[in-house]
């Protein structure tokens, strides 16, 4: 039985990663997952200079998963592209390099960089962190994604991914492939955390996070249907040359199987990492396995895309 998968000309041999965030700081954090199971780690996403971020507390973990308002802390993009430079495609690993620019401009500053840097794996850009006070998730700006795209591939040769926020409406879902559609993107990765939730403390009768008068993204067991959601719609739209990377919901073998099932390539774990640390890799991997065998499936190709509808 095999976890292998392939994203443009890139090998995975398990198709888990860790989402951009999480435990994914500091170079040690990132060698500890290239250490792991994982197939490969994923940088946290990264501006042009270092960043302190939101003020604390600016994440809480509930029985349902979490919210954040961490506010894009990050070492800068030298750090993460000398780490990236050095390590991607060791030991048969991926590591992709996570960007977040605060505007096109410096979304298009770093991507410059990083097609002349010596890195030959893949970027993800991400265009859909919630959390920056006065900035929207420029995922939700069909037009300026379209602008982003126009200026990016006019001089990025290199294979990008976009990393996009939850869709809740079939106009969203048909807006946005219309857009990637007319460009070379190597992949697409839903979803970013459910923007802008809110925790409320009743004991306290409080908000449980600083920034934003206590609003953030959702992650864990709140947004595992909105994430398959999202892999099944944009699957069944977007070009085959598209792949798409599952991140959402997932903390079991059974949550992965069903990100293939809706059509995902490669699943990202955030949440659960967050919990778990590392050995949740080896777990995970183990679980699919075994629902792979119990169901006769040798390779991920072999229900990959293959959800049932009730006819
Ligand atoms: O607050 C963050 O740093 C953050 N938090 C998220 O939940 N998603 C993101 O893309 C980002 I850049």
């Amino acid at each position: 039985i095999s976890l292998a998968s392939q994203i443009g000309d890139y090998q995975f041999d398990n198709l888990l990663l860790n989402a951009a965030g999480v435990r994914c700081a500091s170079t040690d954090e990132l060698d500890k997952i290239l250490d792991s199971d994982a197939g490969g780690c994923v940088t946290k996403s990264a501006t042009p200079e270092p960043r302190k971020g939101n003020e604390s507390p600016r994440m809480k973990a509930t029985s349902m998963g979490c919210i954040n308002s961490m506010g894009l802390p990050n070492h800068g993009l030298d750090y993460y592209l000398k780490f990236a430079e050095t390590n991607q495609g060791k030991s048969g690993k991926q590591v992709v390099l996570s960007v977040a620019g605060l505007s096109i401009k410096q979304n298009i500053e770093m991507l410059k960089k990083i097609q002349e840097s010596s890195f030959a794996g893949l970027t993800e850009l991400n265009l859909s962190c919630p959390n920056i006070a006065g900035k929207s998730q420029v995922g939700y700006d069909f037009e300026a994604v379209r602008d982003v795209l126009t200026s990016a591939f006019s001089f990025f040769k290199k294979p990008l991914g976009l990393k996009l926020p939850p869709y809740f409406d079939f106009n969203q879902f048909d807006g946005i492939a219309e857009v990637l559609n007319d460009f070379p993107v190597t992949y697409i990765n839903s979803i970013n955390s459910i923007g802008n939730g809110l925790v409320v403390d009743p004991d306290t009768e409080s908000v449980v996070i600083k920034p934003k008068g206590g609003f953030g993204g959702l992650g864990g067991d709140y947004v595992k249907p909105t994430a398959l959601a999202n892999v099944r719609a944009l699957r069944l739209r977007l070009k085959p040359e598209i792949s798409i990377i599952g991140t959402g919901g997932i903390k079991s073998g059974k949550d992965v199987f069903e990100h293939v099932l809706c059509g995902a390539s490669l699943v990202q774990i955030g949440t659960a990492f967050g919990f778990d640390g590392t050995p949740i890799f080896e777990r995970i991997s183990k679980e699919l396995k075994e629902i792979m065998a119990e169901k006769g499936y040798h390779t991920l190709a072999d229900f990959r895309g293959k959800l049932k509808t009730i006819d």
